[in-house]
């Protein structure tokens, strides 16, 4: 397309304002060519979407500033293409510009007009195209728009949103009792906006897909962000290349520490995602009960025993490993809240490690023990294990705020696993994960996160490429996954067999 950003950067509405109007200047068009390019763009997404437009109904709702404006002009280029079109023009007291210039290219017979305590009635078979309000809204709607929104999203047909469900403010905490758009699918221009990422926003935003509508690449570099969308761009751009005369010791050698009597399998999981990720050696040091069950079922690992049978009491020489990925399955028995003390007390400034589960539980009880952690430390909790560690939040935006004081205080990175995991890094900056899916809601996904993790640190990635790249990697995997499986028969083992096709689509799409 127009532009080649791999580091995706969440604007919010005013700088998308700004950057909308110095890609004006930069590229010498009009605000009504720019509008006619992302209508064309977002109308090309729906073609793309419903195969041929030419069979469907589509009621288009529009309001009075621009997002009603691209509604317009997508309404024009569905017609052109000859669907059956309306379009449904909220009643104001000022249009914008560029909507006044829209809504006269279209055919006044195919635009009704209606007030919002008055819903118009629209067809069963109609798609609804939603360009209310996009990232204009500057405050909650107020009461005179529930009947509107209720009809909306009662409607029993495809609700598609543009740039933004309406209703949702796209910077901020949106109130629980907000009246928003439920829509089906949201084309949103650019990137996605921040409100689209919250969990806690997750009623309103299902799909979406991000549509790039040739923003200048100066203008958007000009704007401070601390939030970044990761891209298969991105990602892709990040994989390192395997030199052909590469021998095992080349991509180094993991060590996870975990498991218990009962949860040898989470070590499993770990050790063979790390195994399929990339990594020349993967050691596992396990208690003595998972001997045989791990030396019989996975020849390419090797495995160290704890003298104790059931649980870890004791800890190896890490200096062998290039990277130590420690907690999976491992519980918080005394004798290995103990050891584990031990170990954090061994490690140096180089040590590169991945703390994940009840390594995370035992860290919340010792929070001394953060003085120990050496730098770019990955931590992977869940959200209870977070909480432990950070407090409680009240609501998203003070969790990210509290992470993000985390990080920093203590130079950590911090993976908060969720719908559009976020990596923080410990200098603020925080990057959405743009794979995955609810089928990854399943017990050892996690453990085979920790594995890919520790698997590229061990390669000798940086700690922030090795976060951000494990969990594309994992969510992508769980996409390939859910196409061979479907999200409910999903199970981690899923994920592990599916990352060779996680790695060799990213391998694809790179340039060299
Ligand atoms: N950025 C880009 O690069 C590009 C952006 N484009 C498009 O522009 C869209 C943004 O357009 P926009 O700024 O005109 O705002 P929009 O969302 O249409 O709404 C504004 C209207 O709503 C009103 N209003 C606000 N709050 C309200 C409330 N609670 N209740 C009632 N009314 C309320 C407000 O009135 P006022 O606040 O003055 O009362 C104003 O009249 C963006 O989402 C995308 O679709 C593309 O065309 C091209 C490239
Ligand atoms: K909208």
């Amino acid at each position: 397309m127009y532009s080649k950003v791999v580091k995706m950067k969440i604007l919010n509405a005013i700088q998308l304002k700004e950057v909308d109007q110095l890609t004006i200047a930069a590229q010498h068009i009009s605000s009504l060519e720019l509008m006619e390019r992302a209508s064309f763009a977002l109308t090309q997404a729906i073609e793309r979407d419903l195969k041929d437009v030419s069979g469907y109904s589509f009621a288009v709702l529009c309001g009075s500033g621009n997002n009603g404006g691209d509604g317009l002009a997508v309404a024009r280029m569905l017609q052109d293409k000859g669907a059956a079109v309306q379009v449904y023009l909220l009643k104001a007291s000022r249009y914008s510009d560029d909507n006044l210039q829209n809504q006269k290219k279209v055919h006044p017979d195919f635009i009704k007009s209606f007030e919002a305590g008055q819903p118009p009635e629209i067809s069963k078979d109609a798609i609804i195209l939603d360009c209310l309000f996009g990232a204009g809204l500057s405050r909650p709607l107020d009461e005179s728009y529930r009947a509107l929104i209720e009809s909306i999203n009662n409607h029993p047909n495809y609700i598609l949103s543009a740039d933004l469900p309406s209703g949702l403010q796209a910077d901020v905490i949106n109130a629980a009792d907000a009246i928003v758009v439920k829509a089906t699918k949201i084309y949103t221009f650019h990137s996605p906006k921040l409100a689209m990422l919250l969990p806690q926003h997750q009623e309103w935003v299902d799909k979406y897909e991000v549509i790039d509508i040739g923003l200048d690449p100066q203008a958007i570099r000009q704007q401070h962000v601390d939030h970044y969308y990761v891209t298969e761009q991105w990602a892709s751009a990040k994989l390192k290349a395997r030199n052909r005369f590469a021998h095992k010791g080349s991509f180094g050698h993991a060590l996870l520490i975990g498991g218990s009597y009962g949860k040898i399998g989470a070590v499993r999981l770990s050790a063979t995602a790390a195994a399929r990720s990339g990594c020349g050696l993967v050691t596992v040091y396990i208690p003595g009960c998972g001997y045989t069950p791990f030396q019989a079922s996975v020849p390419e690992i090797m495995v160290l025993t704890d003298s104790n049978n059931n649980h870890i009491a004791n800890y190896p020489a890490i200096k062998p490993y290039t990277a130590i990925g420690v907690g999976i399955g491992m519980g918080q028995e005394g004798p290995t809240g103990t050891a584990f003390v031990k170990l954090m007390r061994s490690l140096t400034s180089d040590t590169r490690l991945v703390l994940d589960a009840d390594a995370l539980n035992l860290l919340a009880t010792r929070q001394d023990l953060m003085a120990n952690l050496p730098p770019n430390t990955i931590l992977t909790p869940h959200p209870k294990e977070l909480k432990r560690l950070i407090g409680e939040w009240t609501d998203d935006m003070e969790k990210i705020e509290k992470v993000q004081n985390f990080t920093s205080l203590h130079q950590v990175i911090i993976i908060v696993k969720g719908a559009n995991t976020m990596t923080v890094l410990p200098n603020g900056g925080l990057y959405f994960n743009s794979t995955g899916n609810a089928g990854m809601a399943t017990g050892g996904s996690g453990d085979v996160l920790t594995g890919i993790i520790t698997s590229l640190l061990a390669q000798g990635y940086a700690a922030e490429d090795a976060a951000i790249l494990a969990v594309f990697l994992h969510g992508a995997a769980g996409d390939a996954a859910r196409k061979e499986w479907g999200e409910e028969s999903l199970i981690a083992s899923d994920l592990i067999t599916s990352l060779g096709k996680a790695f060799q689509h990213l391998r694809s799409s790179r340039i060299f």
